[in-house]
């Protein structure tokens, strides 16, 4: 089963989280993940993934344009697919909150089912997805990792067991 990570990231903290989410994601030998920035997709895995989780920093305290403009231009069927959201940010409060919110309102409308857990597990909460100021403190790094860990039980959950 193929996880895919998608992520803007201009000065790579971001990309640095993704990394830390597929590492936690890569929870069998049966689970291939990728981390790729929206410039240079991997569109054949993505369209194979059974799950993408989809990260960029706070901008203006909401997601980055370079986001948006990914989402309302690209051709990727998503629909069906398990998603599930990560961002940066410089200060606690400067909005990753409503960036995850606005990617996870892109994700209804592309047909995505929308997972984090949030707090249906025993802690950390995974809330509406991994935020991290910059690229994380490592109780932040810590929380990303089980994000893509949580992420990839429940594709495999839906997507993989009993099969
Ligand atoms: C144009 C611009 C706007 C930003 N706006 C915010 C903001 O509103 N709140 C915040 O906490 N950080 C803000 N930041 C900081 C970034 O979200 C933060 O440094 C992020 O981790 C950068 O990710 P990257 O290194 O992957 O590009 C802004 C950065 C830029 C370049």
């Amino acid at each position: 089963m193929k996880i895919a990570i998608i992520y803007h990231s201009q000065g790579g903290n971001t990309k640095k989280v993704a990394q830390l989410i597929a590492e936690g994601a890569k929870i069998s030998e049966a689970i291939e993940v990728a981390a790729m920035s929206i410039g240079r997709l991997d569109e054949e895995f993505i369209n194979e993934a059974k799950a993408v989780i989809f990260g960029c920093p706070t901008y203006y305290g909401t997601f980055s344009w370079q986001m948006k403009k990914w989402f309302d231009t690209t051709k990727i069927d998503l629909e069906g697919k398990l998603g599930s959201v990560f961002a940066t940010e410089n200060y606690l409060g400067g909005g990753a909150d409503v960036a995850e919110l606005g990617l996870i309102g892109h994700m209804l409308i592309r047909g995505m089912l929308v997972y984090s857990a949030g707090c249906a597990k025993a802690g950390p909460i995974t809330h509406y997805g991994a935020v991290t100021i910059k690229d994380g403190d490592e109780w932040q790094q810590r929380r990303a990792r089980l994000l893509g860990k949580r992420v990839a039980e429940k594709a495999w959950e839906l997507f993989a067991a009993g099969q």
